[in-house]
């Protein structure tokens, strides 16, 4: 059995450093002066010991725009994100509507071994919206699907939605929903406001998202479904969530929040640079300031990072014909640190909390998400809270380099990665 000992690492941001010894895929002790022993000895420097972050929405690409990401490559600036598991939505080409597909996307994860890839189900046949998915075969397959979603698209009309809660509740699934009524969003370019007005972009109206949410959790209750809201974007959104979660009532809703709609604004627009195209999109300061504070408060449960590459030929176009979605594994930690530490939103066990320990409830994981403690799973993330790194889309993990971060300094850099025990990422390095 090899071991790893993490030496002078303060869990959770919290007290005195301590040694934390791995054996096998289990942490076998905390305290002072473990083991010097162990196959491996990482130096600490007193830095952040969290567990590994889980991120309910990344888009891999795989199948169908293997020049965009792959499974690998995905998996690759995950690990360097701090990220032990990811779940990769259903929007590839094919559509991951079937076992087949999820089956695929699932053993490759397990092949490259650096993260635990969860392949998202599609809700309806081809993301078409019309026809339920064979949802219970793929709960059933060697994917074992319990997360479904049509993301990047909204599953819009009601009785399907309905269904879909009904049929994911009698295994206990969960429908992660895109809000998004596209009655109100033809040809939407931008968040609806003073900036679209402005540039002459077409508006994507607040009221778009936050009418599908009420719906949502209206029939999450009643059916008693489980309801993800994806990437909560509009105060609106956060208002009718708390109002929602404070009735106490029957179903569950749950709720994410990306990043990019924590730190910026539609006040990027005016260069017309698509890599600051998104879906939903970026929104006003005041929508940032609710959303910092919902996911304080625990109204939106988690951070997810919607990570959307794009290759270049899809990015670098006009703005209008250019696809939306940005990069956001490797940048998450660095853009929690700045907008909900720094502020003084969170401390380190509330970004444990948002992301890792909520989404991997959320999903129904046993492994992932749990207290960093003798005897649980060693899925670990050692961040250096205080290291200062610019952001340069060239030089990070995945094929496409759309981030809107670039250039950008970010506080906070991901040291060391273990996946059940084994370090997949060091340095800045993976391990396969
Ligand atoms: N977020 C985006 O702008 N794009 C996503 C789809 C989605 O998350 O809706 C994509 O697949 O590129
Ligand atoms: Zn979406
Ligand atoms: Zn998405």
């Amino acid at each position: 059995m090899s071991s790893v000992l993490l030496t002078n690492v303060r869990p959770y941001g919290e007290g005195e450093p301590v040694d934390v010894l791995v054996e096998g895929e289990t942490i076998a002790g905390i305290g002072a002066n473990l083991s010097a022993d162990a196959d491996e000895i990482v130096d600490g420097g007193g830095q952040v010991l969290l567990p590994g972050f889980v991120d309910l929405h990344t888009h891999l690409r795989e199948p169908g725009r293997e020049d965009a990401e792959t499974v690998e490559t995905g998996s690759t600036a995950a690990a360097l994100g701090g990220y032990t598991a990811v779940f990769a939505m259903a929007n590839t080409d094919p559509v991951a509507d079937n076992a087949v597909i999820t089956e695929h996307v699932w053993r490759r994860g397990r092949e490259v071994g650096l993260v635990d890839v969860h392949p998202v189900g599609a809700v309806t046949v081809g993301l078409g919206g019309e026809k339920l998915a064979e949802l219970g075969t793929m709960r059933h397959s060697a994917a074992e699907v319990r997360v479904f979603s049509d993301d990047g698209k909204c599953v819009h009309d009601p009785l399907i939605m309905r269904r879909a809660l009904e049929y994911t509740r009698s295994f206990g699934g969960l429908v992660a929903q895109h809000a998004e009524e596209p009655r109100l969003t033809g040809g939407a370019q931008a968040h609806e406001g003073d900036n679209a007005a402005r540039l002459g972009l077409a508006g994507w109206p607040a009221p778009a998202e936050e009418s599908i949410v009420a719906r949502d959790c209206l029939l999450a209750g009643h059916t008693g479904g489980a309801l993800h809201v994806c990437h909560v974007s509009t105060q609106g959104t956060a208002e009718i969530l708390r109002w929602w979660k404070s009735r106490g009532a029957a179903g569950r809703v749950s709720a994410e929040v990306t990043p990019h709609h924590l730190l910026l604004t539609d006040e990027r627009l005016g260069t017309y640079d698509p890599v600051n195209k998104v879906n939903p999109p970026l929104r006003t300061d005041a929508d940032a300031e609710a959303l910092r504070a919902a996911l304080a408060d625990g109204t939106v449960d988690c951070v997810a990072t919607d990570h959307a590459p794009h290759a270049a030929q899809d990015k670098d176009c006009e703005w209008s014909t250019a696809k939306p979605g940005m990069l956001g594994l490797q940048t998450a930690l660095g853009i929690v640190n700045r907008t909900m530490v720094r502020s003084g939103l969170l401390d380190w066990r509330g970004v444990a909390r948002v992301l890792s320990e909520r989404p991997a409830e959320i999903a129904g994981m046993t492994g992932q998400g749990r207290p960093i403690a003798e005897g649980e799973p060693a899925n670990l993330a050692l961040v250096d809270a205080d290291a200062e790194w610019t952001v340069r889309s060239a030089e990070l993990a995945s094929l496409g380099q759309n981030s809107p971060f670039e250039g950008m300094r970010l506080p906070g850099r991901v040291v060391a990665t273990l996946l059940r025990g084994k370090v997949t990422a060091h340095e800045g390095k993976v391990r396969r």
